[in-house]
């Protein structure tokens, strides 16, 4: 295959989306976001050109293929709540899984056989066995896990049928900003645990709320393994030149084989800012295995993928820019 130049990023605008393509424009590969603008934003696409389109909508997939004549595709857009995909399964379904045959359809009419798909840990469901290895049992407990496992096994089947080069990347915990300021995670609504906890130092809101303390883990809150954004970005354009390289499928974790609970989250977040963390602690939320954490070897064999940026002082500076009251 000839060297790749030139990819769609879908949901380029969101979080993960953005960061990977400041990390491809430094590589030397332009990218062209494709996004509906739901959760993404504008101001985010600052590497290439923006086309403004539904992952559902065929025509403007075959516009935009048309036009800019990408050799691949990496595949970020997708609801990706998991509590909201416990209450609002269709809509998950429909992006997730039905959004990505129809991209996938419109890749093939354009002759494009090379993808990146923002796979997931929560495809794991409850793992037997601590760190989760690539070939650990896939059994999600939550219709977001489950619509991305999906994805994964259509992938497989067109890989065997039309040829398909793909890497599936099973990210742990997003979280951090880029660490030139450049960027910020901005959720509308924001979930996710490290940029609620640091709402709630900067008295955006309230509390945090403590989704249990009943698990069956070491101080009785959830263990996650939290990877910094720039080094999952990172670890996409390793990916892409692997595909590049060779025809192959991958499936790899990028974690950093390192878990932290919601207690340890929070004693990290008081050391840094000198503020108590305001919370209250809550029943389990529906959805949440208790332990997560990534065994990393596989990703470091296949693509050289080595976590950088993550220890927790760098993901909580950067995430707290954003946030910070002096
Ligand atoms: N954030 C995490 O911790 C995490 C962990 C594992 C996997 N993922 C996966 O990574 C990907 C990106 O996550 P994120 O945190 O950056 O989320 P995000 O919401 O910031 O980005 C998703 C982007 O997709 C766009 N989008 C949604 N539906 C679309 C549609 N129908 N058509 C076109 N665009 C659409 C949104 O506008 C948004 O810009 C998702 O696929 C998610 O499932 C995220
Ligand atoms: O206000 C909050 C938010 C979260 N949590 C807990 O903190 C942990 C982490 O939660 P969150 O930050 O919401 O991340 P996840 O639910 O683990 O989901 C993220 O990480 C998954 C991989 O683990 C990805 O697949 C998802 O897309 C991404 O949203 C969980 O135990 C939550 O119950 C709280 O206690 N209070």
């Amino acid at each position: 295959m000839t060297a790749i130049d030139r990819v769609i990023v879908t949901g380029g605008a969101g979080y993960i989306g953005s960061h990977t393509c400041k990390e491809l424009a430094s590589a030397g590969i332009e990218p062209i976001v494709y996004d509906n603008l739901l959760y993404g934003h504008r101001h985010n696409v600052k590497w290439g050109p923006l086309v403004v389109g539904d992952i559902l909508d065929h025509e403007q997939l075959a516009m935009a293929f048309k036009k800019y004549r990408p050799q691949a595709c990496i595949h970020f857009a997708a609801l990706a709540y998991v509590g909201e995909s416990v209450e609002r399964p269709s809509a998950y379904y429909r992006t997730n899984v039905t959004g990505t045959l129809t991209l996938l359809s419109e890749m093939l009419r354009a002759d494009v056989r090379t993808i990146v798909f923002s796979s997931t840990c929560a495809t794991y469901g409850v793992p037997d066995v601590l760190p989760i290895v690539e070939t650990t049992l896939q059994n999600p407990i939550n219709p977001y896990g489950a619509s991305k496992l999906m994805v994964e096994r259509i992938l497989a089947d067109y890989r065997t049928a039309y040829g398909l080069r793909y890497a599936c990347l099973r990210y742990f915990n997003a979280c951090g900003a880029d660490l030139d300021a450049e960027l910020r995670e901005e959720h509308d609504p924001e979930t996710h645990l490290i940029p609620r906890c640091l709402m709630a130092v900067a008295g955006r809101i309230p509390k945090v709320d403590i989704y249990g303390d009943d698990y069956p883990t070491p101080d009785g809150t959830c263990v996650r393994d939290y990877i910094h954004v720039t080094d999952l970005a990172r670890g996409h354009v390793a990916a892409l030149s692997e595909l590049a390289r060779e025809d192959l499928a991958l499936r790899l974790n990028l974690g950093t084989g390192q878990g932290f609970s919601i207690r340890q989250i929070l004693a990290g977040i008081e050391a840094m800012t000198g503020r108590p963390v305001p919370h209250e602690f809550q029943p389990r939320r529906a959805g949440d295995p208790p332990s997560l954490l990534a065994d990393v070897g596989e990703a470091k064999r296949r693509i050289g993928f080595v976590a950088k940026h993550s220890d927790l002082e760098t993901i909580l500076r950067t995430a707290w820019r954003q946030y910070r009251v002096d």
